[in-house]
């Protein structure tokens, strides 16, 4: 059986017919954000968006072979615990959690629903207290922090921030403390650890009734993103982001006559990563055209290139190469998850090597000293230096070099012949392996761009862009 990177998390919580809350809600939730998704049922409710009509609790005992037979057959990489009811279904996931732990565990410890409704038996808070332990992450809104800390609500942020630090300490659990039920114009959430460090992750409040199941699907996201190898604060940071759009598109679904759900595939419908990337790439076409007209290109493209004039163009790619190799260090050294780290990575390990076989094949043995640095060249590789500080911006500004460079190749190659004088230049265009690599870098660029805001995504553009007219200026030059 083959591996997969896509991580497996399965939500233990309560069913929600009306699909906004609930393992309805976590599937949901865990699929738009990359993972595989599995639920098994701790409870069943009776709710639409106006209301919790009923609540049926199965025996405990069936719960627990729901968690065996799906562990006993699948790994699972992380769970999100929900609504558990009782006392007798808790202890049978403290239970579990004892035995047969995943790697990574998010509590939402749901007591109770928007509308009013008891979700957790009153003499059920005990045993959810004892469950904290198992937890890596607790995500309590303020009433539910409240009753964690046995104290009263929280009267503002800071006095939830300093409850959450004291729930946190003496549990010894991270708590992801919820602000949407805080008045005002804001809604933060805020990472608490045990001692007390805090990471706030400032949000505006919408204006909208699309507030349904709104914990149950942060907390699953945050399992799927963190199973994805995201680190905490990234993973909470880019699953709020995703949660605030999929709050946003969640009143055009008009899903019932109170609070209704939040749309957890707003993205699919309007922010695909490779739409951001395919706007770039029309942005440019100015750009591109201009590229495809340079006596350099259309020379290179004939056979009629002077020597001389292709060998220092080789001269400065090796010395732009052994640079930009610096910059994609720097993509990975920031990537947000372990893939995109290890992609950059092996491009940055790939220019050294494509570096390497330029003197090795083309120029002679010697590397630099003998061949300045062109001013052209310095101004695309001080562009590139400088771009960021952010993760996005530099992927946006390294991304021209790949694309730009392949598709001008797959042109030039396409005109080569067994007598072409740079038919064996032009053969190195037609590297399968750098039309993947491109590919790639598309596709972590556009979901960078999916996981930023309206200003990064907008730095992104114009660093993209940017780089096309270096790129411009390079073959010029
Ligand atoms: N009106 C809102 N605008 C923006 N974000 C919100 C709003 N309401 C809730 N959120 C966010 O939704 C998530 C869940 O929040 P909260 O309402 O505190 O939990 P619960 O749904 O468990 O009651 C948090 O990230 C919170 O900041
Ligand atoms: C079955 C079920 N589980 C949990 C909830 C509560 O959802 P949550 O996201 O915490 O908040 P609201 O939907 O109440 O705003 C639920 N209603 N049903």
């Amino acid at each position: 059986m083959t591996s997969s990177t896509t991580p497996r998390v399965l939500s233990i919580a309560g069913s929600d017919p009306s699909g906004g809350a609930g393992v309805q809600a976590d599937l949901k939730s865990i699929a738009a954000n990359g993972g595989y998704g599995m639920a098994a049922i701790a409870a069943l409710t009776a709710q639409n968006t106006v209301g919790v009509t009923g609540v049926h609790v199965p025996p405990p005992e069936f719960l627990r072979l729901q968690l065996d037979t799906v562990a006993d057959d699948i790994r699972i990489d992380a769970v999100k615990i929900g609504m558990l009811a009782e006392a007798s279904v808790i202890d049978v996931v403290a239970d579990w959690l004892a035995r047969r732990r995943p790697p990574i565990v998010v509590l939402d410890p749901v007591m109770v629903a928007t509308s009013g409704a008891r979700l957790l038996a009153p003499a059920a808070e005990d045993a959810l207290r004892r469950l904290l332990r198992h937890a890596d992450v607790v995500t309590p809104n303020l009433p539910e922090l409240a009753v964690l800390a046995g104290e009263p609500e929280a009267s503002g942020w800071n006095d939830a921030l300093a409850q959450a630090a004291r729930l946190a300490t003496e549990h010894g659990v991270r708590v992801l403390v919820t602000g949407g039920h805080l008045g005002g114009a804001s809604s933060p959430d805020a990472l608490v650890k045990p001692g007390g460090a805090i990471t706030e992750f400032p949000g505006a409040r919408l204006e909208t009734a699309a507030t349904h199941g709104t914990g149950c699907s942060l907390s699953s996201a945050l399992a799927t993103r963190r199973a994805r190898g995201e680190a905490w604060e990234i993973a909470i940071d880019t699953a709020k982001t995703w949660l605030t759009d999929a709050m946003r598109a969640g009143s055009a679904l008009a899903v019932g006559h109170g609070n209704g759900p939040v749309d957890h595939f707003a993205r699919l419908h309007d922010e695909q990563p490779e739409d951001h990337a395919a706007a770039w790439w029309r942005d440019c076409a100015d750009i591109r055209a201009q590229i495809d007209a340079l006596p350099f290109v259309t020379s290179l493209g004939d056979g009629t290139l002077d020597r001389e004039r292709f060998r220092s163009y080789l001269a400065q790619d090796a010395l732009y190469l052994r640079e930009y190799a610096k910059v994609l260090g720097r993509a990975s050294a920031l990537a947000p998850s372990p893939e995109e780290e290890l992609f950059w990575a092996r491009c940055a390990r790939g220019c050294l090597e494509s570096e390497l076989q330029l003197h090795t094949s083309w120029l002679g043995a010697e590397r630099g000293g003998c061949t300045p640095l062109s001013r052209v060249n310095r101004a695309y590789l001080d562009h590139l230096s400088a771009a960021g500080p952010d993760y996005g911006t530099i992927v946006a500004a390294v991304l021209p070099c790949f694309w730009i460079y392949r598709d001008v190749g797959e042109r030039l190659a396409a005109r080569s012949h067994p007598e072409h004088p740079y038919a064996a230049w032009l053969a190195t265009y037609a590297d399968p392996s750098f039309a993947e690599s491109t590919m790639a870098a598309i596709r972590w660029a556009g979901l960078a761009a999916t996981r930023t805001d309206a200003g990064g995504r907008a730095r992104m553009a114009r660093a993209f862009r940017l780089s096309a007219h270096h790129e411009l200026a390079f073959f010029a030059q």
